[in-house]
Formats: structure tokens, C-alpha cells, sequence
């Protein structure tokens, strides 16, 4: 069997031109929602590094930056670090190996995001291998985490740290450092999460910033799991408003994550916000040169570095340090192929025959995975009630990747659609059931990944699109500072709207009929409230409904009924 390859993303080795990356006096590394991809992306040789060529990487870049201890390096993680990849997500417990492989990166700072709070499970790991880890002490930090410690009676325990304070190796700067989570409220009972607004009107917050006033720090990191452009919520940027009453002078120097994005934001002129991507296809790198307090402006420098051995050797090399070969990475290599091997994750279930994409072909197009699903995939759910229509309804954001042409492997599934949601349904008239996806699909963005409202933007006009010759697809990022951060100049990708929620249906009723409607577990408090919203706009008020009206429908998963789809092309 061919290997699986993402054709239109292989590069030609030479063509790709690099952006460099300026060295400042404080310079970081910077990766977010990793979510298991430790092992490298087996079949897109842009993103061809695993977790232990990013070590090699990283210790290297340090080493050279600081040789001469005139600079300082810091290296930060910004959370989420399950459900993606079956590294993460096909042992049991999930995270068994992962966790530790993660761990094996010297992160300076390094938080939680929220799907290390969607199960116990995860959160239970979390807490005591990673935020408890000694390795980790005053470098796990949660502001407004807290974690229920059942050997202490239920008591809520703060996730890590809640700040740190602390100086520069080499530059001695004062740095104070806090890392919020944004309000996520979908959560497990071990853990609890308070509102960036609230949290920061509490006691230890307030003696925080009156302790360590203007005249204690010398920068202030703020690094977190929420995104830095947040058009709907706006929580840093209220985070941020209040730190610059408190701190006129001070630069504040922002990582964020979650929407899964590139992006680069200047909140003003001592102070800009880094995040960077997803997936292990990106290894954000900031600098700050000038962070004084006085009048002169400090300069920042971003760059988007392709988490790939050419992009990491070039910027290794350019700065005259040793490339990544035989460095202190290799063991951790050799770890993640022996874990890989132990969960069969290369075990052949099915054949792709072509590509799918989430967001790089319209809904219409047959190479739209969301297009496959709704037209060969969900239409293969088991029949419960063979004389009743149905609706079969799934949040886009319960898929996670594209389907590459070639094997589909047991990483596969877990790669496309990690999650274990089950099926419910709700028996409702058709000529309600008819509205809910409309009902959904017109509030905001909740159901899927944000990115897709500000994801790559290079085809509207603000960054040149490239169709060149000799350049491989890749992102082109638009962010603050414009469209050179991406360390790998790219050709565009398109990009294509995608709803929060995409059906099947066989009902052609819209009348009093009763229709079995299905939907995905996770969707179940968006369902009722579409639906009480709906009857309420139309004046309906005979029925309330509730959990009770929720009921277990079962069958396969997205990602079972994916893979029994691709087993026929075997
Ligand atoms: N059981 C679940 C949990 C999450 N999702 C989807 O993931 C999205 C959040 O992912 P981030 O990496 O951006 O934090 C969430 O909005 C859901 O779309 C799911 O489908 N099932
Ligand atoms: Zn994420
Ligand atoms: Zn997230």
C-alpha cells in the first residue's frame, strides 16, 4: 500500500525561502495545543519533526542565544495536550505516555488548557504528573485553576502556582508571570475555573500587584490558555486594560492559545500578544529588545517557525549553532517510535482514496470532509427505529483534521476525530427539528474551533495569494506586524467558512410528524437551548424541554463509521 501523503503539502526542499529570526535580549519559544502530536506528522513533510527533534532544537537555540550570558531565553507552553492523536489518545489511561514524553521539554512556564478539563481522567493526570512535578516547581502556573484534592477532602487546591516571580538567568530581569484559562465552563467535577473578571478582583490577585508594583518588575508575561484575538468575548482584552492602569510603564508581554491559530497582536506599544498554531506545525519564536521603563519604545520580533528539521537546522545554523543531529533530542525520538509501535498506531483498518479537507474546499466540494460526512457517513448509522426519519447532527468542531490520500491507520482515527461522544436523540415534530441547525448555526462560535472565523486570511485581499512555482501550501499568516512572520514563505491556502453544526437528514415532512432527531453528545446543551429558543420565537410555550426529553440512541462513533467507510476501499 502507498503511504499516506498529503500531496500538496510536500515541499520542494530548496524552494522555500526562510525568514530569519532576530535574537533580542529576551527571547522565547513558544507552542500551544499540541493535543498528542509528539510523534510528528508521519505524512506531511512540512511538519516532519517529532517532540525530540524540538528538544534538540531548543536546547541548541538556547545554548547559542545565551553563549555569552548577555541574552535570556525562556520557553513556554500554553496548554491543551489531549485528543488529536492516538500518542495521547489511544493508551489508557489516556495521556499514559504522552504525559511523560511532553514533560521531557525544560518548559520555563507551562500551563493547562481546557482538555485537560473535559474528563477526570485528564485532569487527574495533569495535576499530579505534570503541575505536581517536581521538575515543574514554580513553572506550572494557573491563576484561575483550581484543582479538587480528594485526599484533602475535597478541598480546591490552586492547579500549580497561582503566579510566579522570578528572575532572568543571565539579564536578572524582574519578571512577573500569571497564566488564565479562558471562561470555560464544560468541565469535570475534580477542577473548577473562575472568570478572568472575577479572579482578579480576589484578595491574592490584589496583593500580588500591590506587592510587586512598578518599581519590583521589569516585564510581565501573561501566558495562557485563551485566544489573543477574541472578537467575541474580549477577555484579554479586559485582562489586558486592567494591567496597564496598574502598570502604565511596564511591558506585558501576552501567549495565548485555544482558537488554534497563527496570529500576532500589538495591544499597544509595550505590549504584544504571540500565539502559535496547533498540532505541532508551528514553534512560535518572540523576541523583546528594550524593555525598559522609560520613554524609548521597546522593538518585538515574531516569528511562525515551520515544526519541521530543515526550519529548525537553517535557524540553527544561520545563528552558527549546532544543528539538531545527534542531540540531546534523539533519545526521546527513539521513545516515541517504541510508544507508537506499542499502540499499533500504524496498524492498516482501510484505504483513503483521495483527500479531504475541513477548510480548503467549499461545503459542496466532494473533497470537503464535512461534504462526505454528511453525504456517506453519518447516512451509516445504525437504524434504532426503521419507520421514523431521522436528523443526524454532529459540531464541525468534533472533527479535528484532514484525510490525507493513502492508509487510514488506527492514528488516523484518533487523528480526524478523537473524541468519545456518544449518539442521543430527542423525539420533536419535524417542523421543529427542521430549524435547530439554522437556529445553531447563526449563534456564535461555540461548536467548532474559532479558527475557522480568522483563520488564515491570506485569500481576502490583506496578504498577497501565492501561487508560485516551487513553494509548498502552507500557512500565510496576516496578523499586527502584517504578512512576513511565517519563517517559510508558503502558497496560500484557500480557506472556506465552515457552519458549527453540519446534518444528515431523510425527513421531507416539515409538518406534526415525529422525527427521531440525533445528535452528538457533547452538543446536547446547545440542542436544548436551539430548541427552547425556537419554540420560544414562536410563541410555544406548552413544553420546556430538559435533560429528561435527552435519550441514549447508541451506535458506532464518527470515527468507527470513518473507519468502516475506508475498510471497503482496502
Ligand atoms: N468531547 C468533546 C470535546 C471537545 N469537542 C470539540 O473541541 C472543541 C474545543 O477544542 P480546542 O482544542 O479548541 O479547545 C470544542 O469546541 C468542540 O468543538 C468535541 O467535539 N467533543
Ligand atoms: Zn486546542
Ligand atoms: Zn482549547
Amino acid at each position: 500500500l502507498p503511504v499516506p501523503s498529503n500531496n500538496q503539502f510536500y515541499y520542494a526542499s530548496q524552494g522555500n525561502i526562510n525568514r530569519d529570526l532576530k535574537i533580542g535580549d529576551l527571547n522565547f519559544i513558544h507552542t500551544t495545543d499540541t493535543h498528542g502530536w509528539l510523534g510528528s506528522h508521519p505524512n506531511e513533510i512540512n511538519y516532519n519533526a517529532d517532540w525530540g527533534d524540538f528538544i534538540s532544537f531548543t536546547a541548541n537555540l538556547k545554548q547559542t542565544i545565551t553563549a555569552n550570558k548577555t541574552r535570556d531565553f525562556l520557553l513556554i507552553d500554553t496548554g491543551d495536550k489531549y485528543d488529536g492523536n492516538g500518542l495521547s489518545d489511544a493508551s489508557l489511561p489516556h495521556g499514559k505516555y504522552s504525559t511523560a514524553i511532553f514533560n521531557k521539554q525544560d518548559y520555563d512556564l507551562l500551563t493547562l488548557g481546557n482538555h485537560e478539563l473535559y474528563t477526570e481522567n485528564n485532569t487527574i493526570m495533569e495535576y499530579y504528573e505534570t503541575a505536581k512535578n517536581s521538575k515543574f516547581k514554580g513553572k506550572y502556573i494557573s491563576s484561575n485553576v483550581e484543582f479538587v484534592d480528594n485526599n484533602l477532602d475535597g478541598k480546591l487546591v490552586p492547579f500549580g502556582d497561582k503566579y510566579a516571580y522570578f528572575q532572568t538567568e543571565n539579564l536578572k530581569k524582574r519578571i512577573l508571570a500569571f497564566s488564565f484559562i479562558f471562561d470555560f465552563q464544560r468541565i469535570n467535577s475534580r477542577a473548577k475555573v473562575t472568570p478572568i473578571k472575577e479572579e482578579i478582583t480576589k484578595e491574592w490577585f490584589q496583593q500580588v500587584i500591590q506587592r510587586y508594583d512598578e518599581t519590583q518588575v521589569d516585564l510581565i508575561i501573561v501566558f495562557g490558555h485563551l485566544p489573543i484575538t477574541d472578537v467575541e468575548n474580549r477577555e484579554i482584552n479586559y485582562l489586558h486594560s486592567f494591567l496597564r492602569s496598574v502598570y502604565p510603564n511596564i511591558v506585558i508581554q501576552y501567549f495565548g492559545g485555544h482558537s488554534h491559530i497563527r496570529d500576532f497582536v500589538q495591544f499597544d506599544a509595550k505590549s504584544t500578544g504571540l500565539q502559535s498554531g496547533r498540532f505541532c506545525e508551528t514553534v512560535g519564536f518572540l523576541s523583546i529588545t528594550n524593555n525598559s521603563k522609560d520613554d524609548s519604545f521597546p522593538q518585538f520580533h515574531r516569528r511562525y517557525i515551520d515544526f519541521n528539521l530543515r526550519s529548525f537546522n537553517y535557524h540553527l545554523s544561520n545563528l552558527g549553532g549546532l544543528n539538531i543531529e545527534n542531540s540531546n533530542g534523539a533519545e526521546v525520538s527513539e521513545e516515541i517510535s517504541k510508544i507508537r509501535k506499542k499502540l499499533n498506531l500504524d496498524e492498516v483498518y482501510g484505504y483513503i482514496p483521495q483527500n479531504y479537507y475541513m477548510y480548503y474546499e467549499p461545503l459542496t466540494s466532494k473533497k470537503n470532509i464535512y461534504n462526505l460526512l454528511i453525504n456517506k457517513i453519518l447516512p451509516t448509522l445504525e437504524v434504532k427505529h426503521p419507520t421514523i426519519p431521522r436528523y443526524i447532527m454532529i459540531n464541525t468542531g468534533a472533527i479535528r483534521y484532514d484525510l490525507y490520500k493513502g492508509v487510514f491507520t488506527k492514528d488516523t482515527q484518533y487523528i480526524v476525530s478523537p473524541f468519545g461522544n456518544e449518539w442521543n436523540y430527542i423525539k420533536l415534530p419535524s417542523k421543529l427539528a427542521s430549524k435547530i441547525s439554522d437556529k445553531i448555526n447563526k449563534g456564535p462560535v461555540v461548536l467548532n474551533i474559532p479558527e475557522a472565523h480568522i483563520f488564515d486570511i491570506s485569500d481576502d485581499g490583506k496578504c498577497p495569494f501565492r501561487h508560485k512555482k516551487g513553494l509548498v501550501k502552507g500557512y500565510t499568516t496576516y496578523d499586527s506586524y502584517g504578512c512576513k512572520g511565517d519563517d517559510t514563505i508558503h502558497n496560500s491556502l484557500g480557506y472556506y467558512e465552515v457552519p458549527n453544526v453540519i446534518q444528515y437528514t431523510d425527513d421531507t415532512t416539515n409538518d406534526d410528524t415525529l422525527v427521531d432527531f440525533i445528535f452528538y453528545s457533547f452538543l446536547k446543551p446547545n440542542i436544548l437551548s436551539a430548541i427552547n429558543n425556537i419554540n420560544k420565537d414562536m410563541k410555544v410555550t406548552s413544553h420546556f424541554f430538559t435533560d429528561d426529553d435527552c435519550f441514549y440512541y447508541g451506535g458506532l462513533s464518527t470515527q468507527d463509521l470513518l473507519r468502516r467507510y475506508f475498510e471497503q476501499f482496502l
